[in-house]
């Protein structure tokens, strides 16, 4: 709001409208006097205007027809952007196959003319200022349409969803949060371009309703006795315009401020992507291996994935993969680039990409087999049970959205909090992951925030359920190495004190020695050994640990081995 006044021209425009709302709204009108013998009256203390050609009041006619106007322009503006809404949302649910007829009929209303259909629909309805307006919504409802189809296509296309969705949020949440941000700008503008505009329009023409006062009625009024007091024109005229003028600038500021660019950080690259590696008889969690507590939480088995091609071919990305979580433990799943460590993650989630699908083996989750769940019942142990902390956390997040927002929805839906205690859950979660001024933290939208804090942001936003299983994907990627050691030591605090056990997928071997209790080491879709971070990685009996720690001691460009799978069957 600050922003949109410091434009001028949207701050004397909204001046404008607000004086335009309140005159309309309070001003006492006197419509009835209609005086035979003071037509085209000149102004005196009685009639500040002078009168029409009826010898009514010319005030009291421009305010009741602001009234008028205002009123009739908020009912296209509803009649359109429920109908469009509407519309759009019942095809995106029910009928897909439909698209292309919709496409269609939504073509054909907006090659036609409103003020043509407005006149056709006058000479069966009558002319009634209501039906016409409501006509007029209908028409102009294919831009609301349009609109909510953009919304919808897009945000099933951004990364923030299947993050939102990990935290409780459908789909379809997300998308009606972005409907009103985006039907706003619209809405003002079909207001303003053409509510007004046609319902002026009919009413100079002599089609409106004759039996309410209309700026274009008095404009039309004006216009019949313009040889015998022209001045009348001008005030007629410099209302409607003004307010219109007023409207156009005004909507074009705010869908600006609605839609303008918002200048995204850039991408920080890692400049150390190495934490150090600590030295033997340091407290890290492989020294908690011996007491942790043994039963099994995630059994991961046999599992393969594969992603249909389109030869007919499968393309199989992760092969016979076997290894388990123990409660209370941090478990590493670590290997080279593409070697199938986010398409596991992925599958426990639930989460593969179009195309892709779990084609052998089983994962079980404490008791209950995950690949047999359908959406509803994954979503059901997303947040509470399983929670899920992204790669690249800042493309992750919704940008339209408040950090507080994105906290504190999921925790209104998933445990049910009112708005007033979601937010003071949001804020003690913030304080949790270490954020110094949660307050400000919450009011931020994501641009605002460092890639360090939007990190932290997801670890408390997978906290707030308090799940047995947070999955971590590359978490410290796009961090420095100083933030990298913040933001685990406060990880690795957390699972302490909550006791839950974290699935900590990386290519990085210092990061899973210093945080990891055991690891299980992928390399070309398929497991090549799981134990004790330790004995497995430290004393590099292994050949692929070997190859990874040299990895570790190269330059963090030259580390990204590829270890990409790609066999079809
Ligand atoms: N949509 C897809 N279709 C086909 N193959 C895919 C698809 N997504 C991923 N893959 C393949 O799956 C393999 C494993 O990818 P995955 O993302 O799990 O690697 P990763 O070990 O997480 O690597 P990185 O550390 O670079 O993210 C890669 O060979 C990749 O090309």
């Amino acid at each position: 709001m600050r922003s949109l006044l410091d434009n001028p021209g949207a701050a004397v425009s909204l001046s404008f409208v607000i004086l335009l709302v309140v005159v309309a709204g309070l001003m006492p009108v006197n419509l009835d006097t209609a005086h035979t013998t003071a037509v085209l009256e000149s102004p005196d203390s009685h009639s500040l205007l002078g009168t029409d050609g009826s010898g009514r009041d010319l005030v009291s006619r421009l305010v009741m027809g602001s009234r008028l106007s205002l009123e009739a322009a908020a009912v296209v503006a509803a009649t359109a952007a429920v109908t469009g809404v509407t519309a759009r949302l019942l095809v995106g649910q029910y009928g897909k196959r439909f698209e292309p007829d919709t496409s269609w009929v939504t073509n054909a209303f907006m090659a036609l003319s409103g003020l043509g259909v407005v006149l056709a629909a006058r000479t069966v309805l009558g002319p009634s200022l209501w039906s016409t307006m409501t006509i007029l919504g209908v028409i102009v409802a294919p831009v609301f349409h349009r609109v909510v189809h953009g919304v919808d296509s897009s945000v099933r296309h951004e990364f923030h969803v299947d993050a939102a969705g990990v935290a409780g949020l459908s789909d379809r949440r997300i998308v009606a949060r972005r409907i009103p941000r985006v039907v706003r700008g619209p809405a003002i503008i079909c207001v303003v371009g053409g509510a007004m505009a046609v319902q002026a329009v009919l009413d100079v023409l002599g089609r409106g309703s004759r039996s309410v006062p209309t700026w274009g009625g008095t404009l039309g009024d004006a216009f019949t006795n313009i040889n015998t007091r022209p001045i009348t024109i001008l005030w007629s005229s410099l209302t409607a315009a003004s307010a219109c003028a007023a409207l156009t600038l005004l909507s074009n500021a705010l869908r600006d401020e609605l839609h303008g660019e918002r200048p995204m950080p850039e991408p920080s690259c890692a400049t150390d992507t190495t934490v150090a590696v600590p030295a033997a008889g340091e407290d890290t969690f492989a020294d908690r291996d011996s007491e942790g507590p043994s039963d099994t939480l995630l059994d991961v088995r046999h599992l393969s994935i594969g992603y249909d091609q389109p030869d007919g071919m499968l393309k199989v990305v992760v092969d016979d993969v076997t290894f388990a979580v123990r409660r209370g433990e941090v478990h590493g799943l670590i290997g080279g680039s593409g070697s199938g460590k986010t398409q596991t993650a992925f599958s426990i989630l639930g989460l593969l990409q179009r195309g892709g699908r779990v084609v052998g083996g089983s994962i079980t989750f404490d008791g209950t087999e995950l690949t047999r769940l359908n959406e509803h019942e994954l979503r059901h142990l997303h947040g509470t049970r399983i929670a899920y902390v992204p790669q690249g956390p800042m493309s992750k997040l919704n940008p339209w959205v408040t950090i507080g927002s994105q906290l504190g929805d999921p925790l209104r839906v998933r445990l049910g909090l009112s708005r007033l205690a979601a937010r003071q859950h949001a804020l003690d979660l913030l304080v949790l992951v270490g954020i110094a001024d949660p307050e400000r933290a919450y009011r931020s939208y994501p641009f605002q925030i460092s890639a360090g804090m939007a990190q932290r942001v997801f670890i408390a936003a997978a906290l707030a359920g308090e799940p047995d299983l947070l999955i971590v994907d590359e978490p410290t990627t796009a961090l420095d190495a100083a933030v990298q050691a913040e933001v685990f030591d406060r990880l690795r605090d957390l699972q302490r004190d909550l006791g839950m056990a974290v699935l900590l997928v990386t290519r990085d071997l210092s990061v899973a020695v210093s945080v990891c209790d055991r690891v299980s080491v992928l390399r070309h879709g398929r497991i090549d050994e799981t134990g004790p971070v330790r004995p497995l990685v430290l004393q590099t009996s292994h050949p692929y640990a070997t190859s990874l720690c040299d990895e570790v001691l190269a330059e963090p460009q030259a580390t990204q081995q590829d270890d990409s799978v790609g066999r079809t069957t």
